[in-house]
């Protein structure tokens, strides 16, 4: 399988063993999270089907950063500590990607790993990468990025570049590039009550550190795949990248994977710019599954402009490959219950074409496109096709549609039973004669059970709410 490596800068054809492990930077827990979250969540958690689907065991963290500044500053204007707005909003992301079908992962939190972090600064001031600098309360420790040669090569920006992004300035730092590890605690930290002791006086670690100490302590040096999207690959995975590798003299990730944003009017949606959509506003009108079909029928790579045209549109072809699939399933339902069997035509299996568009750099818009053509060569022969190649078209539509996590508690047709054949064969004859009483009274009594009857130009179907 092809991806874009960030590192490589070009598509890079991926090398796994049979477990592959997989980073993913999650949210800043402090406030609900937008469909430019989702993105990023849904798209690995479609990476990892696909890999599973391939016969990988996949191994998938994705952290939560619960302490940080915009986290304390909403802690302090609401009178509350800090671990009280990210447990609340790490709460309201959960109930959020739920709703996205999105698969369980491990998912460390910040103010878990504060030991592990701590002797991780250590260790980088042992073996001559960072250094501290007094503050009022303590001690800031820095990253010295001229101590690490290769620094830069991730983002492939220049000295000059490097040096005009810097957003922490402080004259104390030895060279102008150089990040925080560890921060000395200030007087909002104090109130939000987000600090804690160190060697340093008491303090909180600095952004990128935790990355590097949650990924190493999951899933080890190196791993296979680092995820986030593309506005971490500068300074976040840079610095990460300089930090694992002066701890652990190797080269810590094998694959660097970003995501494109999700946009509103080409900007970036952001809390920042004011231009969210919540996840759970898209959720309750048109369903997590109609959401997630739209978050994967961009290419990861590339932006994904939202408007709520687009939902309805995707909520609408979502609906059609759902529709499909129960069209075959309750074909081969009545077949099973009325005939046993049936000889007819052939539904191709487009499986090939969908493998190729995903191998092919995760291409999931294509991928959709393979599988509209199944779901409308079953729509058009779902009457006249042999019961082996209606049960064959729907493993293979249901098993892309599970790695496209567009399948969420779904009921096979079931084969009914002498009883039940008899009440079907007397509706049909109810309804010949107008005998819409006895006819509904059949159908109410099926859909207590949770059969709901459908009734097509080739007689009755049903299926399972
Ligand atoms: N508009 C977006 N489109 C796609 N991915 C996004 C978008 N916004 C954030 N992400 C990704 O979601 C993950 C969690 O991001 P984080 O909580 O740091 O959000 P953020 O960029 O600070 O968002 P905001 O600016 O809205 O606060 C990161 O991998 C980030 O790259
Ligand atoms: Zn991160």
């Amino acid at each position: 399988m092809k991806l874009f490596d960030t590192m490589r800068k070009d598509l890079t054809e991926l090398n796994l063993e049979n477990e592959v492990r997989i980073y993913v930077c999650g949210i800043t827990a402090y406030d609900y999270s937008h469909i430019g979250h989702a993105r990023n969540v849904v798209i690995f958690d479609t990476l990892r089907r696909y890999l599973e689907f391939k016969g990988h065991r996949v191994k998938i963290v994705q952290n939560f950063t619960d302490i940080d500044d915009k986290i304390i500053n909403r802690a302090v204007k609401e009178g509350k500590k800090a671990l009280e707005i990210s447990c609340k909003y790490i709460n309201e992301f959960l109930k959020d990607v739920e709703e996205l079908n999105v698969k369980g992962c491990i998912r460390p939190k910040v103010s878990e790993y504060i030991p592990q972090i701590i002797s991780a600064v250590e260790k980088l001031i042992e073996k001559g990468y960072a250094y501290t600098v007094r503050k009022d309360n303590g001690y800031d420790v820095y990253f010295h990025v001229p101590a690490f040669e290769s620094y830069g090569k991730l983002s492939g920006l220049s000295t000059q570049e490097l040096e005009r992004h810097r957003i922490e300035p402080d004259p104390q730092k030895k060279d102008k590039r150089d990040f925080a590890l560890w921060k000395s605690a200030k007087e909002e930290d104090f109130n939000a009550e987000s600090y804690f002791d160190s060697p340093w006086g008491p303090g909180r670690p600095g952004w990128h550190i935790e990355c590097s100490i949650m990924s190493s302590d999951i899933l080890g040096v190196p791993f296979d795949i680092h995820g986030g999207g593309m506005d971490l690959v500068f300074p976040h995975h840079e610095n990460e990248r300089a930090q694992s590798y002066a701890l652990f003299d190797t080269e810590p990730v094998r694959y660097w994977i970003h995501n494109n944003f999700i946009t509103v009017n080409g900007e970036k949606m952001s809390k920042s710019l004011g231009n969210i959509v919540k996840i759970r506003d898209v959720v309750e009108k048109y369903g997590g599954l109609a959401l997630r079909y739209l978050l994967i029928s961009a290419h990861y790579r590339h932006p994904l402009d939202y408007s709520e045209e687009k939902v309805i549109e995707a909520k609408k072809s979502y609906e059609y490959l759902q529709n499909s699939l129960r069209n075959a399933d309750m074909e081969i339902a009545h077949i099973k219950t009325f005939q046993g069997g049936r000889e007819g035509e052939e539904i191709p299996s487009l499986r090939d074409g969908f493998v190729e568009a995903l191998e092919n750099d995760f291409n999931t818009p294509r991928a959709l496109a393979v599988m509209h053509e199944l779901a409308s060569n079953i729509n058009s022969r779902q009457f006249s096709a042999s019961l082996k190649s209606l049960e064959k078209a729907f493993d293979e539509l249901y098993t892309m549609m599970d790695i496209m996590g567009l399948i969420k508690d779904y009921g096979r047709s079931p084969v009914l039973g002498e009883d039940d054949r008899e009440k079907i064969t007397e509706r049909e004859e109810a309804r010949k004669r107008k005998d819409f009483k006895t006819a509904d009274m059949i159908r109410d009594g099926f859909k207590k059970r949770g059969i709901i009857l459908v009734d097509t130009k080739h007689g009755t179907r049903w299926y399972v709410a």
